[in-house]
C-alpha cells in the first residue's frame, strides 16, 4: 500500500467529520503561489481527492477535501502528507492532526453502550494485565525495538502541522518589558484582520479579549476548555492557547505572553500554538527572553520573522524607603497592593489591614476563580467603589489591567511546589511591572512605585520553620529587601534555551500498541523521558498527569478515556477535586452519564476552636467558606470540562454552569462580608460615621439579589435537565445526541 493511500484510509473518515478549516481558491493561490494545478479548489470540488501540489521545493501529495455544512458545500482544504511519507516520523501527520483533536475529544457511542463496553474493557484488561504482567518489555524482538525507535524520534517538530506548513507565514515578535504596549499593538492589527485567533495564556484574558472585540464591533467567539461562546457570524476566536484549532485557517493570529513557551508543564501548548497556527501573520506578545529561541524556531519551519523592540510607556522607581509596616497607618495610600505568595498570607495581610485603617482591601490569587478575580479588579480600579488596596499574589503579575500606584512586597521568596526560594528576576519584573501603567490614573503622576515591607529583612525568631528558611536566604544574600529589587529589576533578561513539546495522545496510543502490557503511565513515562528532541526543545513535566493515571489506573478504562480523565484539570494535591474525578470515573464506567450531583461537599476546615478574638474567628471562619466556595467552584468547572469532551456521558452542562455562577458569587458576597465586618470594627473604633456602614453593606444585598436571580434560572434549568436525564434512562436516542452534539459544535 503506498504512503498516499494509507494516509487516505487513516485520515479520509476523520476529515469528513471533523475537517473545519477553510480554503478559498484565492487563498490558495496565496499561500501557494503558481501551486494550485488545474483549478483542484473550484468550488465545485465536492469530494475527498487526493491529488499532488508542488511547492516551491518539492512535489508532494496532498488531499483537498469538502465538507457540507448544512446547505452549502464549505470550501475546499488542502492537507499535504510530507511528513507521511518521512520513514522517521511516520505519524507525524496523525500526531499533529491528534494534537488538535485531543484538546476535545468527543465520545462517539451513547451512555449506555458506553458503560456496557466499558465493563467489558474491564474484565478484558484485567485478564490481559495479568497475562502481560509476566512478560515484560524485555522480550521485545529487534524489530519491535526499532519501530519504537521510530516512535521515540521527534527530531523535526518544525516539520509537523502540515497545514501551517504548506503556507507562507510571517511571524512578527513584539518584545519588550511589562506595560510596554506590544500587546496593544498586536490586538490593533487583530482588531483589524477579516479573521483571527487571540490565544491567552488566562481563561480570564481570553474572556476579556473576546469581551473588547466585541465591544469594538469585531464579532469574537470564545473558546476555554470549559466554555463555548459563539456569536453569529464571528470571524474570530479569543481562546486559551491549548484550545487554539491548528486546523482553521486565519488571516491574523496573537499569541499572547509567549516566553510561556519555556514552560516545563504549560510550554508545550505556546509551542503547538506557534508551531501549528494556520495564519498569514503570527504575532506574538513577550519578554525578550524568548527572542532566540524564536530564531531558531522560524529557522526550521521556514516562516518568515520580524522582531519590534518596545520600551516601558511608564517610568517604574524603587522606593529609597522600605515600607514600615509599624508605621502602616501613616504610610498606607490608596492605590497600594501588597504582594503575598498564599491564600493564608493574603486573607491574613487584608485582615490586618483592614483592622488598622478605614480601608478596604480587594484580594486576588490563583485559587480564586476568574470570575471573582475580575471582579475584584474591577472594584479596585473603580474610583468610587469603596475599595482603595489591593493585596495579591503573583497572580497579578499576567493579564489584568490594575490600577496599581505602588507595589508592596511584602514576601520575597515563596514556595514553588519544591522549595522555598527567592524570587527570579522574571517574577519580580513581571510583578513591579504592574504599578503606574499606561493611561491608569498613576502614569502621569511620576509613574509606578516599588518596595517592600521590612519583613523582608528582618529574622525573627519565633518564626515557624519554613519562615526562618524564608528569612535566611534573604540574610545569606547579604542584601536588603530593597536592593533585592533593585537588583532584580536590573538583572540582564536570560535568554530561554528550550521550548516544551508533549506527547500526543495518538504516540502514548501507538506505544502501548506496540509495548505488550504498557500502561498509559508506562507509555507517558517512556515518551517523557526517552523521546528524542531537538536540543532547543523539552518534554513537558507530566508528573501530575502521571499521578492521575496510575489513580485512575485500577478502574480498567478505555485507554482514550483514560488519558481524558489524567489529563483533565484536577488538582492532584486536592482531597475534593480527588474525590470528584473518583467519583465522576465511576459513574462514567458504571451509569455512562454522570451527574453534577455527585460532587461531594466541601468540608469547612475553619479551626472552630479557635481561641481567637470575636473578630478574627468571624473571620476566619469567613475565610474557611471561602476555601469551601473555591473547592465547589473547581469541581463545577471540572464538570463543564468533561461535558465539553463528553458532552453524552456528562449532560448537565447547564446545570453545571448555573451552578458555578452562583458560586462564584457566592465568593463575591462573601469577599464583601470578610471587609465589612473588618470595616465597621476599623470604623467603630475610629468613631466613624454610620453612613459608611450602610454604604458597605448595601454592595452584599445587591449580590445577594442577584444570587437570588440565578439560583431562579438554575431552577428552571435543573428542571430541564431532569427532562433530558429521563430521556437518557431510556435506550440510547437519537435526540439526546444531536443536542448534545449541537452545543459541542
Ligand atoms: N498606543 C496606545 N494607545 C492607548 N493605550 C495604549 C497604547 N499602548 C498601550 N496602551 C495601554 O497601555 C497598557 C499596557 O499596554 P499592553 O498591555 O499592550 O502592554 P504590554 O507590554 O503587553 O504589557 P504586559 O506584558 O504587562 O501585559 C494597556 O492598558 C494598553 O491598553
Amino acid at each position: 500500500m503506498s504512503a498516499s493511500s494509507s494516509f487516505s484510509s487513516v485520515v479520509r473518515k476523520r476529515f469528513l467529520q471533523k475537517s473545519s478549516s477553510l480554503f478559498s481558491s484565492s487563498f490558495l493561490t496565496r499561500i501557494l503561489p503558481g501551486s494550485v494545478k488545474n483549478g483542484v479548489c473550484a468550488s465545485s470540488f465536492k469530494e475527498i481527492r487526493t491529488t499532488t501540489t508542488t511547492t516551491t521545493a518539492t512535489t508532494i501529495p496532498s488531499f483537498f477535501v469538502q465538507r457540507k455544512s448544512e446547505n452549502n458545500w464549505c470550501r475546499p482544504c488542502l492537507v499535504t502528507i510530507e511528513n507521511f511519507n518521512s520513514p522517521s516520523s511516520s505519524s507525524a501527520f496523525r500526531r499533529s492532526y491528534a494534537s488538535s483533536s485531543t484538546e476535545l475529544m468527543t465520545s462517539r457511542t451513547s451512555p449506555t453502550e458506553s458503560a456496557q463496553r466499558n465493563n467489558k474493557e474491564k474484565k478484558k484488561k484485567n485478564k490481559k494485565k495479568k497475562k502481560s504482567s509476566t512478560t515484560t518489555t524485555t522480550s521485545k524482538t529487534k524489530a519491535e525495538l526499532e519501530e519504537l525507535k521510530t516512535l521515540m524520534d521527534m527530531k523535526k517538530p518544525g516539520k509537523w502541522y502540515p497545514l501551517a506548513r504548506t503556507m507562507q507565514r510571517e511571524i512578527i515578535l513584539h518584545v519588550g518589558p511589562t506595560n510596554s504596549g506590544k500587546t496593544h499593538a498586536a490586538m490593533e492589527r487583530l482588531k483589524r484582520a477579516s479573521s483571527g485567533v487571540y490565544c491567552s495564556p488566562l481563561r480570564l484574558l481570553a474572556w476579556e479579549i473576546s469581551e473588547s472585540l466585541n465591544k469594538f464591533g469585531t464579532k469574537c467567539d470564545l473558546v476555554t476548555g470549559q466554555e463555548l461562546k459563539r456569536v453569529e457570524n464571528a470571524e474570530h476566536i479569543a481562546c486559551t492557547v491549548e484550545m487554539v484549532d491548528v486546523n482553521k485557517v486565519v488571516d491574523c493570529a496573537v499569541i499572547d505572553e509567549i516566553h510561556l513557551i519555556g514552560d516545563d508543564f504549560r510550554g508545550y501548548a505556546f509551542t503547538r500554538a506557534l508551531l501549528g497556527t494556520p495564519a498569514l501573520e503570527v504575532h506574538l506578545c513577550g519578554d525578550t527572553s524568548c527572542v532566540e529561541l524564536i530564531e531558531k524556531i522560524c529557522k526550521d519551519t521556514g516562516d518568515k520573522l520580524r522582531i519590534r523592540n518596545y520600551e516601558r510607556l511608564s517610568p517604574l522607581n524603587v522606593a529609597e524607603e522600605h515600607f514600615s509596616k509599624k508605621r502602616l497607618e501613616q504610610n498606607i495610600e490608596k492605590g497600594d497592593c501588597f504582594v503575598a505568595f498564599s491564600r493564608k498570607a493574603v486573607y491574613a495581610l487584608k485582615s490586618e489591614i483592614e483592622r488598622r485603617v478605614p480601608l478596604r482591601a480587594c484580594v486576588i490569587y490563583g485559587g480564586l476563580p476568574p470570575e471573582a478575580r475580575s471582579r475584584q479588579a474591577e472594584l479596585f480600579n473603580k474610583p468610587d467603589s469603596g475599595y482603595d488596596l489591593l493585596i495579591a499574589s503573583d497572580a497579578i503579575g499576567m493579564g489584568l489591567n490594575l490600577n496599581i500606584r505602588r507595589i508592596i512586597f511584602n514576601e520575597l521568596t515563596k514556595f514553588d511546589g519544591v522549595e522555598i526560594r527567592q524570587l527570579s528576576s522574571p517574577e519580580v519584573k513581571q510583578i513591579a511591572g504592574r504599578a503606574g501603567r499606561y493611561k491608569m490614573s498613576y502614569y502621569d503622576k511620576g509613574g509606578g512605585v516599588v518596595t517592600t515591607t521590612d519583613d523582608g529583612m528582618v529574622l525573627d525568631g519565633n518564626r515557624k520553620n519554613g519562615d526562618n528558611a524564608k528569612s535566611d536566604i534573604i540574610k545569606s544574600s547579604g542584601v536588603s529587601g530593597l536592593q533585592f529589587i533593585q537588583n532584580q529589576l536590573n538583572a540582564p533578561v536570560e535568554a530561554l534555551k528550550t521550548a516544551g513539546l508533549a506527547p500526543t495522545f495518538e504516540q502514548i496510543l501507538e506505544y502501548c500498541s506496540k509495548v505488550e502490557g504498557a500502561t498509559l503511565e508506562d507509555a507517558m513515562k517512556a515518551l517523557s523521558s526517552d523521546a528524542i528532541v531537538p536540543k532547543y526543545y523539552k518534554m513537558r513535566k507530566s508528573d501530575e498527569v502521571i499521578r492521575l493515571a496510575k489513580y485512575l489506573e485500577n478502574l480498567g478504562m478505555e485507554i482514550e478515556d483514560h488519558y481524558t480523565f489524567s489529563v483533565s484539570p484536577t488538582s492532584v494535591d486536592c482531597l475534593h477535586s480527588m474525590k470528584t474525578l473518583m467519583n465522576f470515573a465511576k459513574a462514567f464506567l458504571n451509569e455512562g452519564h454522570v451527574s453534577v450531583k455527585l460532587i461531594p461537599k466541601s468540608v469547612n476546615k475553619h479551626d472552630r476552636k479557635s481561641r481567637a478574638d470575636a473578630q478574627t474567628r468571624m473571620n476566619q471562619r469567613s475565610v474557611g467558606i471561602l476555601a469551601t466556595l473555591e473547592e465547589q467552584h473547581r469541581a463545577y468547572d471540572l464538570y463543564l470540562w468533561f461535558a465539553r469532551r463528553m458532552s453524552a456521558q456528562f449532560p448537565e452542562y447547564s446545570l453545571a454552569e448555573a451552578l458555578r455562577v452562583m458560586c462564584a458569587h457566592s465568593i463575591d458576597a462573601e469577599l464583601q462580608k470578610l471587609s465589612t465586618t473588618a470595616t465597621i470594627e476599623s470604623n467603630s473604633r475610629k468613631k466613624k460615621s454610620e453612613k459608611k456602614e450602610e454604604g458597605s453593606s448595601k454592595p452584599v444585598k445587591q449580590i445577594e439579589e442577584l444570587d437570588r436571580k440565578i439560583l431562579r434560572s438554575a431552577i428552571n434549568r435543573v428542571n430541564e435537565e431532569r427532562k433530558n436525564l429521563s430521556l437518557l434512562s431510556k435506550p440510547a436516542t437519537t435526540k439526546k445526541a444531536t443536542t448534545t452534539t449541537s452545543r459541542q459544535h
